[in-house]
């Protein structure tokens, strides 16, 4: 048995963790992956909770000991998805998000090419921009950085399987748990579990 594992990126701002976060909130059987970083914490954020807050060396010899099924250097900042926590999570036929940047995505679809992937798209650059600002987490010269490559984390959109664009938040967060549901379905695991309805019903009971 093996539970479905969705990729979720977008352009820093989008709010991805946020729709994520509801996603996740309002579905049992779903989690998702705290990751590692090199990243300071925001104010509010707690380590073990939002990330895993680790040194550049303690980050380094994790890369060199296997642990990340992928890692990446984003905006200066390395992050890492713990390997043993998502197997751990699918084997027991739990579905985990990703939350990772696309070139994460790009080493995840490789492995685990049965991975749901979904970009996120904000209504506007300006909206973008709002939102940066808005969260007020990050210093001017940060925001300016993550606006700078936003464009450029856009233009990956069409590896994706799925768009989703955040406007209305509702909207969103529907589409997503439709992809949720959609994916489940046609999750091999899933129809294995309905093996036994499938062979009594086409026995004719
Ligand atoms: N649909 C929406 N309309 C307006 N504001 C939104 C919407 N969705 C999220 N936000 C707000 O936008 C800000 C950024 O959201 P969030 O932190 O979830 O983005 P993110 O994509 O995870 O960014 P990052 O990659 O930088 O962590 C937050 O203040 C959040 O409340
Ligand atoms: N490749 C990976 N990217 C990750 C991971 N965890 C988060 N991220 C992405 O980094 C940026 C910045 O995040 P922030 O929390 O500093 O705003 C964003 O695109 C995240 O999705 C990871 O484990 N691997």
């Amino acid at each position: 048995m093996s539970g479905t594992l969705f990729i979720i990126a977008a352009a820093s701002g989008t709010g991805k963790t946020s729709l994520v976060k509801s996603l996740v909130a309002s579905d049992a059987r779903l989690g998702v992956s705290i990751s590692h970083t090199t990243r300071a914490s925001r104010p509010g954020e707690i380590d073990g909770v939002n990330y895993h807050f680790v040194s550049r060396e303690a980050f380094l010899s994790d890369v060199g000991a296997g642990q990340f099924l992928e890692h990446a250097e984003v905006f200066g900042n390395l992050y890492g998805t713990s390997r043993r926590w998502v197997e751990d999570q699918l084997a027991q036929d739990f579905d985990v998000i990703l939350e990772i940047d696309w070139q994460g995505a790009a080493i995840v679809r490789d492995l685990m090419p049965q991975a749901q992937s979904v970009f996120i798209l904000p209504p506007s650059l300006p909206a973008l921009a709002e939102r940066l600002n808005g969260r007020g987490t990050d210093s001017a010269e940060v925001i300016a950085h993550r606006l700078s490559e936003a464009i450029a984390d856009i233009g990956h959109y069409a590896d994706f399987d799925y768009l989703v664009i955040n406007d209305d938040f509702a909207t969103a967060l529907a589409d997503l748990q439709g992809i949720v549901r959609a994916a489940r379905l046609s999750n091999r695991a899933q129809s294995q579990r309905q093996a036994s309805l499938i062979r009594r019903l086409l026995s004719g009971g």
